[in-house]
Parts: structure tokens; sequence; C-alpha cells
């Protein structure tokens, strides 16, 4: 019988698996256990609905080779998400409890039980269903029944596994499981045998997806291994957190950004006065004095009628109801631009910071932005502007050259 192959590898298959999933199911706090290399985490932390990503392992040399590979990119700076991330390896064995590691939404292991011996796979079954209580658990196991087609194979598929179950075998297992502690199982698995053997042999790799009965509904005892305290046995390896907009400091870094940059091509464009007159002195378009505070601060009505939020008004009802409220005006050697209108202008300001009072609370104190005596425009210096490079190493970028440096370091990958 010819060896069967598959493309993509049965690995990635499984790890597909878990990654659709979590994309379908967005769950905030995943643990996968027996992580090995890290390799499902690294493809987990793309996915920015987690909000806890961990993984544990008995073996830490393997994580510790990969874990640095966890750590945030430069784009995850630039760009940073809207949630939090931070992400945990622990050194520690599944068959023994954590405390760090309980009620997460989702537990993955990954071709981990078949490396237990059955009484360890009973201290598993415990700790995962009994004192974990994950709302759902994804495991996966090889099925033996599957093994005829590689016929170059003697034994176990590797030299470590205790044990591999048929597909009766295994489904026997999850269902006492769920009987026990109040779930339930649906099985499906990756690696598929040509049609005709499908049936016979099954998936190359068999899985079972548990879900939690919600507490109190029938079939949902109490966790058998009860609360017995704050049990820590594992070590934590590493743990990092990702930039994220929920933390003030991002966010005012990223606001402040937005607004020189978005101040900075305001202050190049040439305006008009109400009239058309663009100025006695040659200098086309700039008006030379700070208007009244409440040209360049439109009343509450103001805003209100143009940013309801209900997107019926669009910059061109701005430009219509402001004409002449919203310019940038010269003081001295140094050009203003009304915070609103950089507000007006930018979407993403807009969805960063609320509302404009916000906007100028959280950039009024940082050291990058220089605002008007009375906190209403951004003051520039005279041919002041952002360098490519400089805007570069500050991330004073546009959101198509952040795409830009992502592209570039994806394909440095
Ligand atoms: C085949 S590898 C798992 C591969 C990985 N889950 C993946 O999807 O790429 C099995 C892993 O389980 C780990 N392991 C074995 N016994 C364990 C235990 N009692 N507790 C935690 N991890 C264990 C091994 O160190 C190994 O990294
Ligand atoms: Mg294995």
């Amino acid at each position: 019988m010819e060896e069967v192959r598959f493309n993509p590898s049965v690995n990635t298959q499984r790890h597909e698996y878990v990654i659709d999933f979590v994309k379908t199911h967005k769950p905030k706090k995943v643990v996968d256990l027996g992580c090995n290399d890290c390799s499902l985490l690294r493809k987990l932390k793309f996915h920015r609905e987690i909000e806890l990503l961990c993984g544990v392992d008995l073996q830490s040399d393997s994580m510790k080779k990969k874990m640095h590979e966890l750590a945030p990119l430069p784009t995850d700076y630039l760009q940073p998400g809207a949630s939090p991330l931070s992400i945990e390896l622990y050194h520690g064995s599944v068959t023994q409890k954590d405390a760090r590691l309980r009620g997460f939404d989702l537990v993955t292991s990954i071709e981990l039980i078949e490396h237990l011996h059955l009484d360890a796979v009973e201290l598993f079954t415990e700790v995962l269903f009994g004192y974990m209580t994950p709302g759902t658990a994804i495991v996966s196991t090889p099925n033996v029944e599957f093994n005829p087609l590689f016929p170059r194979m003697h034994g176990f598929r590797n030299s470590d596994h205790k044990f591999e179950w048929t597909r009766a075998e295994f489904q026997s297992w999850a269902l006492k499981a769920c009987a026990r502690h109040g779930y339930e199982a649906e099985f499906t698995g990756v690696g598929q045998a040509a049609p005709h053997l499908h049936l016979r042999v099954g998936f190359c790799t068999q899985i079972a997806v548990f879900r939690r009965l919600s507490r109190g509904g029938a079939g949902a005892p109490a966790a058998s291994c009860g609360d017995s305290g704050e049990i820590f046995s594992y070590k934590l390896l590493y743990s990092v957190s990702y930039p994220s907009l929920c933390d003030n400091n991002v966010l005012r870094g990223c606001l402040v950004s937005e607004v020189l940059h978005w101040a900075y091509q305001l202050s190049r464009r040439r305006t008009t006065t109400e009239d058309g007159d663009d100025g006695d002195d040659g200098e086309e378009g700039w008006s030379h004095t700070a208007p009244d505070r409440a040209e360049t601060e439109p009343t509450d009505e103001f805003e209100e009628s143009v940013f309801d939020g209900e997107g019926t008004h669009g910059w061109e009802d701005v430009k219509m109801t402001s004409r002449g409220q919203l310019e940038s005006y010269r003081q001295g050697r140094c050009v203003c631009v009304p915070l609103r209108r950089v507000w007006s202008c930018c979407p993403r300001i807009r969805d960063l910071s609320g509302s404009l009072a916000r906007l100028r609370l959280f950039i009024a104190d940082d050291p990058l932005v220089r605002l008007s005596q009375d906190g209403f425009a951004v003051v520039l210096d005279e041919g002041e502007e952002v360098s490519e490079e400089e805007a570069e190493n500050t991330g004073r970028t546009d959101p198509a050259c952040h795409h830009a440096v992502e592209e570039e370091m994806w394909d440095s990958l």
C-alpha cells in the first residue's frame, strides 16, 4: 500500500483546526497544554481577540529555545491592538493543578495525552475537567485505526507514545469525562484518507471538542476536585505583555503621533479666508491672527450636529458649516492648527479619543505636542516637518505607512 502523505502536514492541519475554532468562538483566555516549542502559541498570538495566552510543558528546553519569538514585534508597537494581550509560559506537568490556569475559555491539548501513562491520563482528566473547568477544550490524539495507511511504520507513531487509541477507546474516555464533569463532546479529526477508506479508518488525528454544560444544568455535577484553595505548582518561565490601547500611555502615544502627523499635513495645505482673499503679503492663504475662540471652538450644537455619531454628516458638512472657522493661522513664526480641524480630518483620532475634550486632555501634557495657550490649537514651528526617517523612528506615520512597514516585516520573516 502506498504511504499516505498530507499536504499541508497533519500537524499544520491540527493547528489550523484550533485557529479556525478561535476565529469562530473568540475565546479571551486560551492555554495550550503540552505546548512544546510554542509553535501553536506563535500562531495564536496574532488573534487579538485572545487577551491571555498561556502554554504549559513538562520540558522547559523546547519552550526556552523559542519563547522569545512570542515577544511583540515592532509592528505591535506601531499599531497597538485594541485589547490587551499577555502571554505566559509555565514549566509543569498537566497532571498537577495550578490555580492560574483555572476558568479559561479554551484549553488545547494537541497530541499530548498519548505521551502520558494511563494513570497519568486519569489525573490529567481530573485536573482538566474537574479543576481547570474550561468553557471549551480541544483534545487531539492519534487514531490507531489509521496506522495501516503507514505501511512502513512499526509499533506506535512515536517512540514516546504510551498508547494509541481506536476511535471507540478515545470516545469512551471522552464521554466518561463528560458524564463525570458536566461536559458534552463532539468528535471530529484532521488528516483524511481517500474517500473509499475514510469510513473504515477514520481521521489520522482524532479530535474531541468539549463544551462545559451550564452550571446547575442537567448532567453538570459540582467540580469533582473541589475548591482546594490556591495551588501554584507550575514555574513561570516567561511572561510578556503587548502594547495595547487599553494602556493610557500607549493610547496617548498613538493619539500624539496621529495628531502631529495630521497637524503637519494640514499646516502645509493652503487655506483661504472667508471672502476668498488670500492675504496681502504674498503668503497666500494664511490668516495672521488667532481667530476668536468661538471660531476655532464651535459651539456644542455645532459639535453635536457634525459629530452626532450617526454618520449622517460627512466632512463636506464640516466644511460647509464651519467655513472660516477651522483654518490654520499664524502666530509669530508658528503655525497653529485648530485641534478641531485635526479631529475632523482623522477618523482614527475620533475613534481613539471618543471626544474632542478627551483628546485635548490626553495630549495636553505630552512633551511632544505644543498646544496654544487656550489649548485649542496645535502649535508648530514654521518649517517644522517630520522627515521620513523621523517618522519611521517615532512611529509618526499614517496608516498606509504602517501597512508598508508591516508588509516589509512579513516579507523578511
Ligand atoms: C507531541 S508534543 C506536542 C506537540 C504540540 N502540542 C504541538 O501541537 O505542536 C507532546 C508534548 O507534551 C509534553 N508533555 C509530555 N508529558 C507532559 C506532562 N505531563 N505535562 C506537560 N507536558 C507534557 C512534551 O514535553 C511535549 O512537548
Ligand atoms: Mg505524539
